[in-house]
């Protein structure tokens, strides 16, 4: 072939590629959308091309501008997400459970996907199908109820650390406090000895919830994921630490808020070829890799361990990368089960942020709430201490049982009411797998053209947003007081009417069907053993009277903010003081 042939030939092929690289994500990206039947749904106006309905969304609390459209387009509607595309929203149960339980026809969209990707890696979280009932049977056990109650002595471990950590800094203020008095009463009482001063009022300390919650959650999950000790309590504030900690809190703050550009890349497909990588996203990349490297360690030591001490003995470990790395050199598990090294080491960033994230935000709630409404906190306690009169009970090597935590009827009111009012995720994306998905309906909607119907229609990609928090804050289904933080709501046989589809009876914060959350048994003690441990022990409140904690909606995971202090980020200033 002569050289001028040579060169069209190769001119020809780049041309090809590079049209049906413009125009494959063109036409999935504006054309497709344009035709597909949710443009028939009825829905609000969109701000603009760009932002959609976004900004909407953003600038009121999570779940209330879709309970605002309910009230004018009904119970399943379409609205804009960012560059105008189209997001069906429903309200309807019958909707709900049918795209929960049929994970094959309502996949994970694709930039929620590429979104965890980026942060976790190619983990649980990410996975569908074959590779996704494989990873989910490899870890069940580590979730199973026996499991999660040897765990919980992790947890306990470590609240009553946090509970030392509390004391001794209230018997330093003590000190300081009564030296105070000492000189006082020195200086201003030349009668008597310093001995006679006015008692001290009982101690206080400020403590910033949210540091030390984060700091109790990430040891928690460091020892019971993965036998790993972050020993995240015991260090200083800003003192170099864990290696692994360190990547795991850069990824975590790479996902509190996009950046512009990242935004872009995520939804417009052909952006994703820009030769830029944002800056922040540059570092989440670079922790991820630390991730994988001191993981692949971790697995490499554990082997070890295993070889080198049987299985028997590792029989003992309960963690879950224990179950994981036993389940993967099992005999009595078939070849096609197993997961690979790869596989293994993905889980490492997945259960590290999934299992910290999203308690440790629960929490800050739930604490906020105790703290802004003593009568709760009061009953709350009341509640604790009558169950367990003696406070020597709560010792490293003795403590309540699982069980016994578990029965007590207003502690798990207020875990779920801090769950139901401030789900950690707002909504998961979803979206249709394949042209001419049909969505049954409990009632009917009225289209656009006037016409009647009981059912949705998707195209194949269509974006579907599965609501949390919209669900959990709707007065229709819990009366007037929903947006109120009310716990005997779940003691009074109020919530038994509702049949929300979550792992957790009418709760949606983790979700249900085959994605639905896998940690949820761990996270509901977690919380519980935290909240028996402080707030037996300690008076919390709000560090000012005047303090007013709210949220924003703008980011993915909606963590405390003091109202008129934005800019000093993500904040829980309470007192707290010894009982
Ligand atoms: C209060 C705490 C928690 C909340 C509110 C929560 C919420 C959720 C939600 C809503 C999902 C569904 C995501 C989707 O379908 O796209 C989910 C999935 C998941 N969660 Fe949690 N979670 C919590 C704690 C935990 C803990 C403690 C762990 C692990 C130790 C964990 C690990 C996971 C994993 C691995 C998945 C993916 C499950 C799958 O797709 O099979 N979560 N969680």
């Amino acid at each position: 072939m002569s050289t001028v042939l040579t060169f069209l030939l190769f001119f020809f092929i780049i041309i090809i590629v590079t049209i049906h690289i413009l125009l494959r994500p063109l036409s999935q990206g504006f054309i497709r959308p344009l035709l597909s039947p949710l443009c028939t749904l009825p829905g609000p106006k969109p701000f603009n091309y760009i932002w959609g309905s976004v900004k909407d969304i953003q600038s009121n609390d999570p779940g209330m501008a879709h309970l605002k459209w309910i009230k004018e387009f009904g119970n399943t509607f379409v609205f804009k997400g960012l560059f105008s595309i189209n997001r069906l929203y429903t309200h309807d149960l019958r909707a709900v459970s049918h795209i929960i339980s049929n994970p094959d026809t309502f996949v994970k969209a694709e930039d929620y996907k590429i979104g965890v990707s980026k942060l976790t890696g190619k983990g649980l979280i990410w996975a569908e199908g074959d590779l996704h009932k494989r990873q989910r049977r490899a870890m069940n056990p580590a979730f199973s109820t026996q499991n999660v109650k040897h765990l919980s002595n992790v947890i306990w471990d470590k609240a009553l650390q946090l509970r030392e950590i509390w004391l001794s800094q209230l018997d330093e203020a003590r000190c300081a406090t009564s030296s105070d008095n000492d000189i006082d009463s020195g200086y201003e009482s030349a009668s008597g000895p310093a001995s006679k001063a006015a008692p001290s009022p009982p101690a206080s300390v400020n403590v910033e919830g949210i540091q030390w919650i984060t700091k109790f959650s990430f040891d928690v999950i460091g020892l019971a994921g993965f036998g790993h000790a972050f020993n995240f309590l015991q260090s200083a504030d800003g003192e170099e630490g864990d290696e692994l900690l360190g990547a795991l809190q850069t990824i975590s703050k790479s996902g509190e808020k996009m950046s512009f550009l990242s935004t872009i890349m995520l939804f417009i497909p052909i952006a994703r070829y820009l030769p830029f990588v944002p800056e922040r996203e540059h570092a989440a990349v670079n922790a991820l890799s630390t991730c994988r490297r001191v993981g692949g360690e971790l697995i490499a030591a554990r082997k070890q361990q295993i070889a080198e001490e049987g299985e028997d003995e590792d029989e003992k470990r309960k963690d879950l990368l224990s179950h994981l790395i036993r389940a993967n050199i099992s005999p009595s598990v078939p070849e096609s089960m197993k997961l690979t090294d790869e596989n293994v080491l993905d889980q490492i960033p997945t259960f590290l942020l999934a299992g910290h994230e999203t308690t440790a935000t629960s929490l800050s709630w739930t604490v906020a709430e105790l703290a802004s409404k003593p009568a709760i906190q009061d009953k709350l306690r009341a509640e604790i201490v009558a169950a367990f009169p003696d406070d020597s009970d709560l010792e490293f090597d003795s403590h309540p049982s699982y069980d016994e935590i578990n029965a007590l009827p207003y502690l798990d009111g207020v875990v779920k009411e801090a769950l139901r009012l401030y789900p950690t995720i707002q909504f998961v994306k979803r979206a249709a797998a394949h042209d001419n998905t049909v969505i049954p309906l409990s009632e009917d909607i009225t289209l656009r053209d006037g016409s009647v119907v009981r059912e949705v229609r998707l195209n194949k990609g269509d974006n579907i947003d599965v609501p949390i928090a919209g669900l959990q804050r709707d007065p229709k289904l819990w009366g007037e007081d929903a947006l109120e933080f009310n716990p005997e709501r779940w003691m009074d046989g109020r919530t038994s009417q509702i049949r929300l589809p979550g792992v957790v009876q009418n709760l949606m914060a983790f979700m249900g069907g085959a994605h639905g959350c896998i940690g949820y048994k761990f996270a509901i003690a977690e919380m519980k053993i935290f909240l028996f441990t402080l707030i037996r022990s300690f008076k919390v409140e709000l560090e000012r009277a005047d303090m007013e904690i709210v949220r924003s909606s703008d980011v993915f995971i909606t963590r405390p903010l003091v109202k008129g202090e934005f800019e000093k980020g993500n904040r829980l200033p309470l007192k707290v003081t010894a009982l």
